[in-house]
């Protein structure tokens, strides 16, 4: 077997080897760690990984590019299985309300917030959120993120809705990273609908959920169910009409009052329940015995400035399976950077950096239903590689703030090379 790029001497080679399914409990902080490590690619799959020299079975050939890892950590590409990545305009004219004591609902209910970005997403032309959300993607995959999830849910009419997902479909099909699309058409009532939400909630069920599956726009289904928003009656009857048309569900889940999302999760057998900082034990146990994944999202807390994180530890001993987000949004979390989001997860969620790695990498995968192609370095896996400018894995968390990438490796070709 010939290969194209060998990767050696690596100081730290994050495998994350083990069953393709989520990690829980003990088994995340199981990352496969291998010192002194070696990986090889060939075409756009990984064919070897292990400790040392190069097989003798594997030759390189005179264009094999040879990459020394020493002083370096390797991981699998990372996963970002939450993020607003398509919309128009940015809300830096709600810091100083929020300053100024303005609550992040308030400035909702008030009709800012996700409806302000719902009017600037109305407003712009395909052309416009395409390279908007094309800066974004570029910046993520500087970061190492090498796939991610995007949500609609910015349009609330059906034209904006698709045109979102749209924006998505194209990207993915010019932008090495990969997007894996999400429908979130219930993520607010529009003022218009605000005395009549029934009627909102019939056009997502009865039009565009119809038309998103038609299209083939989405893989999945999201409802931001909360107090205020939409209840837990409302986000049943849209995740199982979803279902129906073969969507997997996610939800916004408990992300400020427990009306009972993580509950509800578990109940209809969702993918994963995200957000979740104020869920109840019940629902965290709930959630175990069924196997959904907790998206965490601890740079939304870190920005809305509530001081309230969910509670990771009590879901790890619960057995709940842990993902990690950077819920990328102009509203509550407007950043690219999924670094840092590892670093607020270690420092303000108690995860140790073997469980930040877990989180972000085959937990995430599953969170995405991509577990069998990425989310670890084993062979037959997509190469989906990234290398850090750092000695061990525990100094890219540490170190906050900063990009830790040096080189990218998307299916096998090098698409980012910082040094
Ligand atoms: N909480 C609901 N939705 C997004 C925020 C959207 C916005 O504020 O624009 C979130 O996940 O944080
Ligand atoms: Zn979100």
């Amino acid at each position: 077997m010939k290969a194209d790029i060998v990767i050696k001497n690596i100081s730290q080679l994050v495998t994350m080897e083990g069953p393709d399914k989520p990690r829980i409990k003990e088994e995340m902080k199981n990352i496969g760690l291998i010192e002194n490590g070696i990986v090889v690619i060939a075409r756009d799959k990984i064919i070897y990984v292990g400790e040392g020299e190069l097989p003798d079975d594997i030759e390189s050939h005179e264009k094999t590019k040879i990459i020394d890892g020493r002083g370096k950590t390797v991981t699998p590409g990372l996963i970002d299985p939450h993020t607003h990545l398509v919309h128009g305009g940015s809300r830096e004219n709600e810091l100083p309300m929020k300053l100024n004591g303005m609550k992040y609902m308030d400035i909702l209910k008030a009709g800012g917030g996700i409806l302000s970005t719902v009017k600037a997403t109305q407003n712009a032309s395909f052309e416009e959120l395409y390279k908007k959300a094309e800066k974004s993607l570029n910046i993520m995959l500087e970061f190492g993120v090498t796939t991610l999830e995007a949500k609609s849910g910015y349009g609330l009419d059906i034209e904006t809705e698709l045109k979102q997902l749209r924006v998505a479909k194209e990207l993915n099909k010019n932008h090495p990273v990969d997007i894996v699309s999400t429908f979130m058409g219930a993520h607010a009532i529009p003022l218009e609908y605000k005395q009549n939400r029934e009627e909102f909630v019939k056009i997502i069920i009865n039009e565009m959920i119809p038309k998103v599956a038609e299209e083939k726009l989405a893989e999945f289904c999201d409802v931001f169910c909360e107090e205020g928003v939409f209840t837990i009656e409302e986000t049943r009857r849209i995740l199982n009409e979803a279902k129906e048309y073969g969507m997997y569900s996610k939800l916004h889940a408990d992300e400020i009052e427990p009306i009972g999302g993580a509950e509800l999760a578990a109940e209809i057998g969702a993918v994963s329940a995200d957000h979740l900082v104020a869920a109840s034990e019940q629902g965290m146990k709930m959630m175990a015995e069924n196997g959904v994944i907790a998206d965490l999202l601890p740079a939304t807390s870190f920005n809305l400035g509530s001081g309230k994180y969910a509670n990771a530890r009590k879901m790890i001993e619960l057995g709940v399976p842990v993902a990690l987000s950077t819920d990328y949004n102009p509203g509550s979390s407007p950043t690219e950077n999924l670094q840092l989001v590892m670093s607020f997860a270690s420092i303000m969620l108690k995860m140790t950096p073997e469980e930040v790695f877990s989180a972000v990498t085959i937990n995430s995968a599953c969170s995405l239903k991509r577990e069998n192609s990425i989310g670890s370095i084993k062979i037959g896996k997509k190469a989906d590689i990234v290398i850090f400018d750092s000695p061990n894995i525990n100094y890219i968390i540490y170190h906050f703030g900063i990009n830790h990438v040096d080189k990218v490796i998307k299916n096998g070709e090098i698409v980012i090379e910082r040094n």
